[in-house]
């Protein structure tokens, strides 16, 4: 049954922004990665993103390393933490981010940026962590092909819990 679920935004339009990239991948598979980590919930919600290149998004997204910024937590290095998202909210609140140290990648061999994403979406959206072992938001990354990747039934009971 999928974590009891934080109350999430009170508006369908949200908006998100891309701060900086990663050097391990094009910046075209940056930007696909996290589209279509995004388009996983908004498939199966009312909700529509917006892309915005300057000012202040409800999503920011950024990859970062260790201590960053004003940000309350801090990474870890490489494997460990992968990414860590704020829960819906004003300010930090759904804001993503990444693990630098990470080797991420679209092709198996780092971790999928796209499965991390819509992961860590999940959460910038209100949902916690599930215990179904097949959910996008079970808290243990698992390398699935991310090609042929979909939300499990836990996954979408949880957002439409919340958006529904
Ligand atoms: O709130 C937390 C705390 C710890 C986290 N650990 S993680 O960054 O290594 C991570 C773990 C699992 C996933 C994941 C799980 C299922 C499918 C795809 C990714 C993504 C990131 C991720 C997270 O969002
Ligand atoms: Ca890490
Ligand atoms: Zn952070």
């Amino acid at each position: 049954q999928y974590g009891y679920t934080l109350p999430g935004w009170r508006k369908y339009n949200l908006t998100y922004r891309i701060i900086n990239y990663t050097p391990d991948m094009a910046r075209a598979a940056v930007d696909e990665a996290i589209q279509e980590g995004l388009e996983v919930w908004s498939k199966v919600t009312p909700l529509k993103f917006t892309r915005i290149s300057k000012g202040i998004a409800d999503i920011m997204i950024a990859f970062r390393t260790r201590v960053h910024g004003r940000c309350p937590r801090y990474f870890d290095g490489p494997l460990g933490v992968l990414g860590h998202a704020f829960p819906p909210g004003p300010g930090l609140g759904g804001d993503t981010h990444f693990d630098e140290d990470e080797n991420w990648t679209m092709d198996g061999t780092g971790f999928s940026l796209f499965l991390v994403a819509a992961h860590e979406f999940g959460h910038a959206l209100g949902l916690s962590h599930s215990n179904d072992q097949t959910a996008l938001m079970f808290p243990n990354y698992v390398s699935l092909d991310s090609r042929k990747y979909s939300l499990s039934q836990d996954d979408i009971n949880g957002i439409q819990s919340i958006y529904g």
